[in-house]
């Protein structure tokens, strides 16, 4: 019986995830769309336990009257079949629906409906750009995708519950009293319409100290995490206290919006107490009236005195309930801010797969700065022939990086193209582009899984032996069979910690180099693929590399010189234009900004060879 509920709603739906809607209501209706028969059914179940607690104080009522009315000796035979249906009622139909309003709600929705949520949204969000990734924190992204998944499955339970069962249950309550006596209902009446009254007052203000609250929240906990992985900076500087004073005040700040609330919920407790007192004695009152006058009977009057006392524990119940329902949508609002906002870069519908068989890559009048208006790259033109090795040079911050991520399109040019074979990079899938594009960055930060999974990440489907030759020319076989893990997983088995942080730099960077080897893509970007090597793993890889570098385009960014020296052609960048082109030996022969460059990195001096029209490797060799 569980698992037929379980499986009503498909926590992992195929179709792809489009952008959710902008307004509230259409983004919670996104989700419970799918659901909407069991949300249906649902309500119809609330407001059908709704109605039998009703007429079970009415029931109740009658059962005092039949005290009064109905001789004992008749009172089985003649009330006898009345007393089975409410006995049939209180046993089987109330549990019976109440199992069925749980099954619905717990086992097809409570789960369910939230990781459709997560499912959706997370692949929707993996599809951002990466500038989405590098405006938002990390774990702030995934905080919003967990927290709003919960904000809106309470937001359409609760508003399903506390609506409807408290409409049917009011309307029962105020037709039950005034089937008796028309003025029994009014103490009623007159409570509804001051708690109204109430809630009204009270909700916004303790909507508006959870938004506060929220806030003082975040700065808190964005603190305390700052601390943390900055903790080495901290230490550094021996800043321990000052991090500690530094919470304090957000959490001073926290506190404080916490004394808010609560004092606004003293003041509700209070207020409600005072009300529903008022209520029982009205009620009390005006049945005592009534049946002095002989115008109620005492059965009208225990049930009313019923509803009262559950009217009483029922009020603080709504009041809560309503609340979280704002706190939810308040926290929907927050996590729409971030999870509906439009991919920046798309690909075309009708865009069909990148194909390489050349390798040519053309830049055309690029023009690109961030969105900052000026200040990166302008009209920049590039173009770099079917398997021509390309080494990018230039100051820090002249655009190389840019370059390499506009290529892989990170981010989409402002003007000009970028051409492959000929194919606009626009026109094509983005995996299909980066399919195709093998890259090494400076900063490497692996996968949270074992080395196996990081170096299969450049091809999945590679075999053991392919895997093992990729490890062996990135030079990092060695060190692989020594690692163990903290659960004592050995060598390709063991794990290597959030971003890799349990490897050392070099560490980290050979299995990116072997994942790379392993992709065997047909164009090749190194963005300081090396930087992180010492000398002598440098100069083993190396052979390697160049190895790797057949018959491909490549594209490769360093600053150690020596590194691209021997590339087929360098191009020098100046403030995101050309400044110089051509071999290593024409550059330092033409004594420009490159010759310079060089010149400070072997050590103030121009080595012996260096003018010579050789392939640069004597250099290379000199500025070791
Ligand atoms: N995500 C970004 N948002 C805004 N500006 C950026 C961003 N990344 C880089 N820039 C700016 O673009 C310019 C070029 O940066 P880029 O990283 O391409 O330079 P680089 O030549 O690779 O430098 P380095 O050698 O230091 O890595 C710099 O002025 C930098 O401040």
């Amino acid at each position: 019986m569980f698992s037929k509920f379980e499986k009503l709603v498909e926590p992992f739906p195929d179709e792809e995830p489009v952008a959710p809607p902008r307004t509230l209501f259409g983004f919670i209706w996104y989700f419970a769309r799918p659901v909407w028969p069991l949300l249906v059914a649902m309500a119809a179940l609330t407001a059908l336990i709704s109605v039998i607690e009703v007429s079970l104080f009415g029931f109740l009522g009658n059962v005092v009257d039949w005290f009064g009315d109905t001789p004992k000796e008749t009172f089985l035979s003649e009330r006898g079949w009345q007393l089975a249906i409410m006995g049939f009622i209180i046993l089987i139909a109330l549990p019976g629906i109440q199992l069925i309003d749980g099954l619905v709600n717990f086992q097809a929705i409570f789960g369910n409906f939230p990781m459709r949520f997560r499912y959706t949204m997370h692949r929707w969000l993996l599809g951002h750009s990466l500038s989405f990734f590098q405006d938002e924190f990390a774990g702030r992204v995934s905080q919003k995708l967990m927290q709003t998944a919960l904000a809106v499955r309470e937001t359409v339970i609760k508003a399903i519950d506390v609506f409807l069962y408290v409409a049917v249950y009011f309307t029962g309550v105020l037709v039950l009293a005034a089937s008796s006596d028309w003025k029994l209902a009014l103490p009623f009446l007159g409570w509804l319409i001051l708690y109204a009254a109430m809630l009204r007052w009270f909700i916004p203000r303790l909507d508006r100290v959870a938004e506060r609250q929220a806030d003082a929240r975040a700065e808190m906990t964005g603190r305390i995490v700052d601390a943390y992985s900055n903790v080495q900076t901290v230490k550094l500087f021996a800043h321990t206290r000052r991090e500690g004073d530094y919470a304090r005040s957000s959490m001073s700040g926290f506190l404080h919006t916490v004394y808010g609330q609560a004092r606004l919920i003293t003041l509700f407790v209070v207020c409600l107490q005072t009300l529903n007192s008022l209520l029982l004695f009205a009620v009390a009152a005006a049945g005592i009236g009534l049946w002095v006058n002989d115008l109620v009977t005492i059965g009208a009057i225990a049930a009313s005195v019923g509803l009262v006392l559950r009217i009483h524990g029922m009020s603080q119940w709504i009041m809560w309930e309503i609340s979280a329902l704002f706190e939810n949508i308040g926290t929907i609002r927050d996590g729409m801010a971030t999870l509906q906002l439009p991919h920046a870069i798309t690909d075309k519908p009708e865009a069909k797969p990148l194909l390489v068989p050349r390798g040519e890559i053309r830049f055309e009048k690029v023009s690109f700065h961030y969105g900052k208006g000026d200040g990166v790259l302008r009209d920049f033109d590039l173009t770099i022939r079917q398997g021509e090795k390309v080494g990018l040079v230039g100051r820090s911050g002249a655009g190389k990086s840019t370059i390499l991520n506009l290529l892989m399109r990170f981010h989409d040019v402002e003007a000009g193209r970028i051409l492959i074979d000929g194919t606009d990079i626009r026109d094509v899938p983005q995996e299909s582009l980066r399919e195709k594009i093998g890259m090494v960055t400076q900063d490497t930060s692996l996968l949270h899984r074992s080395i196996r999974e990081n170096v299969l990440y450049g091809r999945p489907d590679a075999g053991e032996a392919a895997l093992e030759r990729a490890i062996a020319r990135a030079e990092a076989s060695d060190f692989i069979e020594d690692l163990r893990d903290r659960d004592g997983r050995t060598g390709l088995d063991a794990e290597v910690g959030e971003r890799g942080v349990k490897l050392s730099g070099g560490q980290r960077q050979r299995i990116a180099i072997a994942r790379v080897m392993l992709k065997d893509a047909p164009l090749l970007l190194l963005d300081e693929a090396t930087s992180a090597l010492d000398s002598e793993v440098e100069a083993a890889i190396a052979e390697n590399l160049y190895r790797l570098m057949e018959g491909k385009t490549v594209i490769a960014v360093a600053h150690r010189l020596s590194t691209i020296a021997a590339l087929d052609r360098l191009v020098v960048l100046d403030k995101g234009a050309i400044v110089e082109e051509g071999t290593h030996a024409d550059l330092v022969a033409r004594g420009g900004l490159y010759a310079s460059l060089w010149a400070r990195q072997v050590g103030g001096f121009l080595p012996a060879g260096a003018n010579d029209d050789d392939d640069g490797a004597s250099a290379i060799r000199a500025a070791e």
